[in-house]
C-alpha cells in the first residue's frame, strides 16, 4: 500500500512537473513569447500596469525632440546665409564646409545628449581644425551661445543652451561614432549640401534615428522649400530660394507610422499634415530629380534612364535630401543617383532621414541593384550602389531600365 501510494505520489508529481515544464517550454520558445505574457499578464493586472509608456514604444519624444533640434539647428544656417563671412573651409576631400555645419551640428548633438545620453551619433563634421583655428572657432561660439527657439518652453524641452566654447567643441566632436548594427544611432547631416547653402539654393538639416540598423525616426529641415506640399517641384530648383514669402519646410516620419510636413518656424511646432508620394498612372509622364554636381550622380545614366521610361520632362536639379522630401510630399516622383565614382561610398548621414520619409509616404527606396540601403555597416553605405527612390507601384519598372542602362555599360 504504502508502495503504490509513494508510486502514484511520484507518478502525479511527474506529471504535474511534465505539464509546467511543457507550457513553460511554450511560452518562453515561441516568437510571440513576450506578446503572450502581455496577454497573459492584461488577464491578471489592471491594463495601467502593464502598458509600456509611449514614448518607449512609438518613438514620440524622439521625433520631437529631433523635430525641435532640428528646427533650432535651422534658424543658425538661415542666420549664417546672411552672414558675408560664412567661415568656409575646404575638407580634404575638398568638400566645402561653413559656420553654418559645425554650429547646426553643435546645437543637435547638444540636445540628443541631454535627452538621450547614452545614444551612439555619427556626424558628419568635427572639432579638429577648429582646436588649430581658434578665431573661426570663436565666430561660431558668438553665434551658437544665441541660438534658441523663440518658444522657452520648447528651449526647455531641448536642454537648454550650450554652456561654453569648449562644451561646443565637444559636442562636435560627440559625432564621431564608429554607427553599426547594434543599438541606438543617430545620423546627422547639419547641413546637406553645402554646396547648395552657399549659393542660395536647396539644403537640408538631417537627423535620423537607427535602432539595430533599422531606421526608426527621420526628420529633414528645408529651408528653402515652399511650405505648400503641391508647389511644383520646378519651382523648388535653381538659386536664389532663400526667406521668400512661404518657405521653410519640415518632414518627419516614425516607421510604421507615416510621414508629415508642417511649417519650419522660428519656436514651437506648427501643424503637421500627413504626405504621401503621387501615384504615378503612366511612368512617361513622372518627373525625376537628380543632384545639381555631376560629381555626385551620373546625369547622363540618368538620362538615358528616363529616356528608356519614355519619360521626356527634363530632370529637375537640387542639392540634399530635399530631393527625398520633394517626391516624398508628390512634388514630384522619381530620385535617380546612379554613381560616378565607383570606389565612392555613401555616407549613412546622406540618406537615412530621407530613406524612412519616402518609404513611410508610400515609396520604395533601393540601390540600383534593388537592395535596400544598409545603414549597419558603419559610417557608410559600404554594401550599396546607387539609390532608386519611386512610389511603391512603378519601383520595380525604374529598376528595371537602371539594371538595364547600368547593365550595357
Ligand atoms: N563623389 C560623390 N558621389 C556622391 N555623393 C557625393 C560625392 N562627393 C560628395 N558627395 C555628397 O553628396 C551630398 C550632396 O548630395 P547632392 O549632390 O545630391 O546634393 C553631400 O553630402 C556630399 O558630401 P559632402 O557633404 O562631403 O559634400
Ligand atoms: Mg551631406
Ligand atoms: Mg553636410
Ligand atoms: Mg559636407
Amino acid at each position: 500500500m504504502f508502495t503504490l501510494s509513494k508510486n502514484s505520489c511520484l507518478s502525479t508529481t511527474l506529471l504535474v512537473s511534465l505539464f509546467v515544464l511543457a507550457i513553460s517550454l511554450f511560452f518562453t520558445t515561441s516568437p510571440t513569447f513576450p506578446h503572450r505574457l502581455s496577454l497573459l499578464a492584461r488577464q491578471f493586472l489592471p491594463i495601467r500596469s502593464i502598458s509600456t509608456s509611449p514614448t518607449m514604444t512609438t518613438y514620440a519624444k524622439e521625433l520631437r525632440v529631433a523635430e525641435l533640434a532640428v528646427q533650432r539647428a535651422t534658424l543658425l544656417t538661415k542666420y549664417v546665409f546672411h552672414e558675408k563671412a560664412k567661415g568656409t573651409l575646404s575638407k580634404d576631400d575638398a568638400s566645402p564646409v561653413t559656420i553654418g555645419d559645425f554650429g547646426a551640428q553643435a546645437l543637435i548633438i547638444q540636445a540628443i545628449r541631454k535627452n538621450f545620453p547614452q545614444d551612439e551619433i555619427v556626424g558628419e563634421e568635427e572639432a579638429a581644425t577648429l582646436r588649430e583655428n581658434k578665431e573661426l572657432s570663436s565666430k561660431i561660439w558668438t553665434l551658437v551661445k544665441e541660438a534658441r527657439l523663440s518658444d522657452a518652453t520648447a528651449e526647455e524641452e531641448l536642454g537648454g543652451p550650450i554652456p561654453s566654447e569648449e562644451d561646443m567643441l565637444s559636442a562636435i566632436d560627440a559625432g564621431n561614432s564608429a554607427g553599426g548594427a547594434k543599438g541606438r544611432v543617430w545620423a546627422l547631416d547639419p547641413i546637406d549640401g553645402t554646396k547648395g547653402f552657399l549659393r542660395g539654393g536647396q539644403y537640408a538639416v538631417c537627423l535620423a534615428l537607427m535602432v539595430d540598423e533599422d531606421v526608426k525616426v527621420g526628420v529633414l529641415g528645408c529651408p528653402n522649400l515652399p511650405v505648400d506640399d503641391s508647389a511644383s517641384l520646378d519651382a523648388h530648383s535653381g538659386e536664389n530660394q532663400t526667406d521668400a514669402e512661404g518657405k521653410g519646410v519640415l518632414f518627419g516620419a516614425v516607421q510604421g507610422q507615416g510621414a508629415t510636413s508642417r511649417p519650419l518656424g522660428i519656436g514651437a511646432l506648427g501643424k503637421s499634415q500627413p504626405i504621401h508620394m503621387k501615384e504615378v498612372s503612366s511612368i512617361a509622364d513622372a518627373t525625376f530629380c537628380e543632384s545639381v554636381e555631376a560629381a555626385h550622380s551620373s546625369h547622363s545614366d540618368q538620362s538615358q534612364i528616363a529616356q528608356k521610361l519614355g519619360i521626356t520632362k527634363p530632370s529637375v536639379r537640387m542639392d540634399s535630401q530635399a530631393k527625398y522630401g520633394s517626391i516624398a510630399r508628390g512634388a514630384g516622383d522619381l530620385y535617380l543617383r546612379l554613381p560616378v565614382r565607383k570606389d565612392y561610398q555613401e555616407k549613412i548621414w546622406d540618406h537615412a532621414a530621407g530613406d524612412l520619409i519616402v518609404r513611410e509616404a508610400g515609396g520604395e527606396v533601393t540601390d540600383a541593384q534593388g537592395k535596400r540601403l544598409d545603414f549597419g555597416k558603419g559610417r557608410t553605405l559600404r554594401n550599396n550602389k546607387g539609390v532608386v527612390a519611386a512610389p511603391r507601384g512603378v519601383h520595380a519598372q525604374v529598376l528595371e531600365a537602371v539594371k538595364s542602362v547600368l547593365g550595357s555599360k
